[in-house]
């Protein structure tokens, strides 16, 4: 068994599983209730993380939006934010992105021995630089040494291939995910879960359903993986 945090993925999706539309820009899935709760699970989490793709597509500042939230992590002798993590292979965060401008705490990208030493240097200005795999992120390893730094409890946001790539590698315990009241459609919009999945039915990540919740126009569902 892997030393490893507690790990769980934090999605919305529209109703035909899309999480984005075919521009692969950020789109508003979620109600009022359901980015209150994401809220709540950002500053009860160590990290919160994603995948380069996501950096590129919406420039998110992945921050604790609630005051109220932010106070009660001082007061337990945390940082107003939990770290932000980027799995970023070549190293092509800008160094201009919203997680290094917005809001104060930790910033980590992770990436290959393969990136650029320039673009290394330059984010090593931001960022805690932690080096891991070949040619791409080796995800077991980044999250031993997540784990190592103390990261107990690390909330994925996507994107899609990020979120396969962690699922498939059996390095997530739980998913939660909004389903809104839309449609997407079309094969180019990325789906919660995209990467190059399986052929056989053997191959599935099996999933136990915890709990599900009314909320706004849709429903939070949550599972446990198994
Ligand atoms: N509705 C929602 O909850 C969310 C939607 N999104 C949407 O998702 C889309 C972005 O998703 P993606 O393009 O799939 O990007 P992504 O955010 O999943 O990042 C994928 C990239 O991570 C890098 N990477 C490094 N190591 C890797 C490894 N070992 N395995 C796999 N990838 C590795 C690769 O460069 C890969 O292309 C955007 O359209 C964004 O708006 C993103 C987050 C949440
Ligand atoms: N939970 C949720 N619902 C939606 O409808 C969304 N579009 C997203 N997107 C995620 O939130 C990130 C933006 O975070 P900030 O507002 O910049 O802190 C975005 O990158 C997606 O990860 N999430």
């Amino acid at each position: 068994m892997l030393d490893r945090p507690y790990t769980f993925i934090n999605s919305a999706m529209s109703a035909d599983g899309k999480i984005s539309t075919k521009k692969r820009k950020q789109v508003k899935i979620s109600g009022k209730t359901d980015f209150d709760r994401v809220d709540e699970l950002r500053a009860g989490s160590d990290a919160v993380m994603v995948g380069i793709g996501t950096v590129l597509a919406d420039d998110p500042s992945l921050t604790v939006k609630s005051e109220e939230r932010r106070k009660r992590r001082v007061a337990e002798g945390k940082d107003e934010n939990p770290a932000r993590v980027v799995v970023d292979s070549q190293a092509r965060t800008p160094p201009t992105a919203d997680i290094f401008k917005k809001g104060t705490g930790k910033r980590i990208v992770v990436v290959s021995q393969a990136a650029p030493a320039d673009r290394v240097a330059a984010l090593k200005e931001k960022a805690e630089i932690i080096v891991c795999g070949k040619d791409e992120v080796d995800l077991e390893q980044m999250s031993v040494e997540l784990k190592k730094r103390g990261i107990n409890r690390l909330m994925i946001e996507g994107g899609a291939t990020l979120n396969y790539a962690m699922v498939s590698r059996r390095l997530v315990d739980e998913i939660s995910v909004f389903v809104g009241n839309l449609i997407i459609g079309g094969k180019d919009a990325p789906t919660f879960m995209d990467g190059p999945g399986i052929a056989e039915r053997s191959e599935a990540v099996e999933l136990r359903l915890m709990k599900y919740e009314q909320m706004d126009e849709g429903i939070v569902l949550t599972w446990k993986v198994l």
